[in-house]
């Protein structure tokens, strides 16, 4: 949907071209940019080892590079009028950048990560294809459905791991299913936390999110039962022989700071979404770790 009235699109267009280009940056969440980057790698590595078809790997970490940061911009285009009041301080509020230049900046985005797909193989292609419409969809169709946009964002960021390995031909890797289980939890449960923290904005929307509809204390407690599940199956690769005591020497910290946080999240929801997310990070590293230090044991 293209940007609307002359005078809402112009807004942000007096900014100086430092203050538009540190917006633009801002509006791609280079931190989620560069995380979802690894989690395509990890997945190729994961699956193949560092060296399996390092023009594909490149190829695909830059697809969900460009498309991840397209995903953000085009977000924060479609949620301006929330924004204004769940968070004044991103780029199109305050003023940083216009509609219409975050709007043609996600545009731009997408079609890079198109370009950089299109030469991936087909089960890549088909991934990029679904996500892509699915990102471009989420704001408009999903977020504002009881649990379906946490589900949606969950399997996204899941999918990753299921778009690094489809680069290198082996998309249903038995390790990789697993991690593509793990981040999509344990993402959905932190995406419960953000509409509790969200919940004033949205309610103002006339969103039907998950803590609006069942109530904030339900909600939270489908996304402990969720981060519960994720950190029982987190033993899966060290329990199955493949990931050795280095990725158990982090992922066991990373289970409790999620643990710890999901139950913070009671009183404190924006503290815990960001210990959410620490957590998850260091989960990361202990898949990269895991698999840099195989156990000795039978890869799986
Ligand atoms: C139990 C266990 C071991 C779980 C592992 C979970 C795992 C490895 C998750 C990966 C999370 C991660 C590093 C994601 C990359 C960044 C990304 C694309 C996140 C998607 O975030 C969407 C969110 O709504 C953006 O909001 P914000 O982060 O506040 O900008
Ligand atoms: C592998 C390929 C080709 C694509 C994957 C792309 C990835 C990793 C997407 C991850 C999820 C993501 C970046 C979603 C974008 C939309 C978004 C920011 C959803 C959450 O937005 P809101 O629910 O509005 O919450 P906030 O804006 O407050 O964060
Ligand atoms: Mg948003």
């Amino acid at each position: 949907m293209p940007p609307a009235a002359e005078s809402e699109s112009s807004v942000g267009e007096g900014s100086s071209a430092a203050e538009t280009a540190r917006g633009l940056l801002e509006l791609v969440r280079p931190g989620n940019v560069v995380s979802a980057g690894v989690l395509t790698f990890t997945g190729s590595f994961v699956a193949a080892g560092l060296f399996a078809s390092p023009s594909h790997v490149l190829a695909a970490v830059l697809a969900t590079v460009f498309a991840t940061g397209a995903g953000n911009a085009v977000n924060d285009y479609f949620d301006r009028e929330i924004d204004t009041i769940n968070r004044p301080d991103r780029p199109i509020p305050r003023g940083a950048v216009s509609p219409r230049e975050a709007f043609a900046f996600s545009v731009a985005l997408f079609l890079g990560a198109v370009v950089c797909a299109v030469t991936l193989p087909v089960e890549a292609l088909l991934i990029a294809v679904v996500n892509l419409v699915a990102l471009v969809a989420y704001t408009e169709y999903f977020k504002g459905l009881p649990a379906v946009g946490n589900l949606v964002v969950g399997y996204l960021t899941g999918s990753t791991f299921l778009f690094g390995a489809a680069a290198v031909d082996s998309t249903f890797d038995p390790n990789v299913l697993v991690l593509f289980g793990l981040a999509a939890l344990a993402t959905f449960t932190r995406e419960v936390v953000k509409d509790v923290e969200d919940l004033e904005g949205d309610r103002e929307e006339g969103l039907s999110t998950l803590p609006i509809v069942v109530g904030e204390r339900r909600a939270l407690g489908v996304g402990v039962a969720a981060m519960v599940v994720a950190v029982v199956a987190s033993a899966y690769p060290y329990v199955d022989g493949v990931f050795g005591v280095a990725y158990l020497a982090l992922v066991v910290p990373a289970d409790l700071v999620m643990l710890i946080a999901c139950v913070r999240s009671f009183r404190n929801p924006s503290l815990a979404q960001r210990r959410l997310k620490h957590g998850m990070l260091l989960a990361t590293a202990a898949f990269i770790a895991g698999r840099l230090l195989l156990s000795p044991g039978p890869v799986g």
